[in-house]
C-alpha cells in the first residue's frame, strides 16, 4: 500500500476555491471536479494495457487498449462531486454507488444504499470521497466491497487527516490511496483542520 500525495500547481489553486468559505457552490463543484479528473490522470498510470490489431489509414498495427473494466464507487455524498470530472477520463466507467454517512455523535460509519454494477468483481474499482477524516466511512467501504469479491481498489480523495490515513493504512494495506492533500488533525468535532468543511454541504447546498 502507498500513499501518493499529489502536488501540483493546478491542484493546489483549485483546492484554494474549495478550502475558501466564501466559494460559491457552482465554483465549489467545479473545481472538485477538475481537482477529480487531474486526479485520475495520475491515479491510472498502472492500468494493465492489451494489445489489439489497428488498421491506419496507412497499413495494420498493433495499438494498446485499457484490459479491465472499470468501476466508479462514490460514497455517498460527497463522493458524487469528483464523478462527472473522473467520467470526462474514464467515459465508460460504470458506477457504483455507496450509500454511508457517519453518525454526528458517535462518528460510525452508517450504511443505508447500495447498488454496484454486475462486474463489479473483475473491476479495477476506484473509491472515491472528498474527505477521509477518522477512516470509519472509507474502511467500511472497503470491507464491503473486499466482502463482495472485489480485489482491485485504488482510493481517490481529495483531502485527508493523519489520524484516518494511518487507521486505513492499517486496515487495507493493500489498497493505494491517491490524496491532494494530508491535512493538519481533527478538531472536537471530528472535522479536518484547515479542511474545507462539510463537503457534501458545500457541494449540495444543504447549510
Ligand atoms: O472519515 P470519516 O470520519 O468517516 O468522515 C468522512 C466522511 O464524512 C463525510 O460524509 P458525511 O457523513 O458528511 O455524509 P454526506 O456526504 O452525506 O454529507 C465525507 O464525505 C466522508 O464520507
Ligand atoms: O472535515 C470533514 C470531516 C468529515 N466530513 C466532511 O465533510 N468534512
Ligand atoms: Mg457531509
Amino acid at each position: 500500500m502507498a500513499v501518493f500525495e499529489l502536488k501540483h500547481p493546478l491542484i493546489e489553486h483549485k483546492l484554494s476555491n474549495l478550502r475558501n468559505k466564501h466559494t460559491d457552490t457552482k465554483l465549489f463543484r467545479e473545481s472538485l471536479n477538475e481537482i477529480a479528473g487531474l486526479m485520475v490522470y495520475e491515479a491510472t498510470k498502472h492500468l494493465p494495457l492489451k494489445e489489439i490489431e489497428t488498421e491506419t489509414p496507412i497499413q495494420k498495427t498493433t495499438t494498446k487498449v485499457l484490459d479491465k473494466p472499470i468501476t466508479l464507487v462514490p460514497i455517498l455524498r460527497a463522493g458524487l462531486g469528483m464523478i462527472d470530472g473522473i467520467l470526462q477520463l474514464l467515459p465508460n466507467a460504470k458506477v457504483g454507488h455507496l450509500g454511508v454517512y457517519r453518525n454526528e455523535e458517535t462518528l460510525e460509519p452508517v450504511y443505508y444504499y447500495a447498488k454496484m454494477p454486475t462486474n463489479v468483481v473483475e473491476s479495477q474499482v476506484f473509491v472515491v470521497d472528498p474527505m477521509l477524516a477518522t477512516g470509519g466511512s472509507m474502511i467500511y467501504t472497503l470491507d464491503y466491497l473486499k466482502e463482495k469479491g472485489v480485489k482491485n481498489i485504488t482510493v481517490l480523495c481529495i483531502i485527508g487527516a493523519p489520524e484516518g490515513i494511518k487507521k486505513f493504512t492499517e486496515k487495507h494495506p493493500d489498497v493505494d490511496l491517491y490524496i491532494a492533500a494530508i491535512d493538519d488533525g481533527l478538531n472536537e468535532n471530528a472535522y479536518i483542520y484547515p479542511g474545507l468543511g462539510d463537503a457534501g454541504d458545500r457541494i449540495f447546498g444543504t447549510k
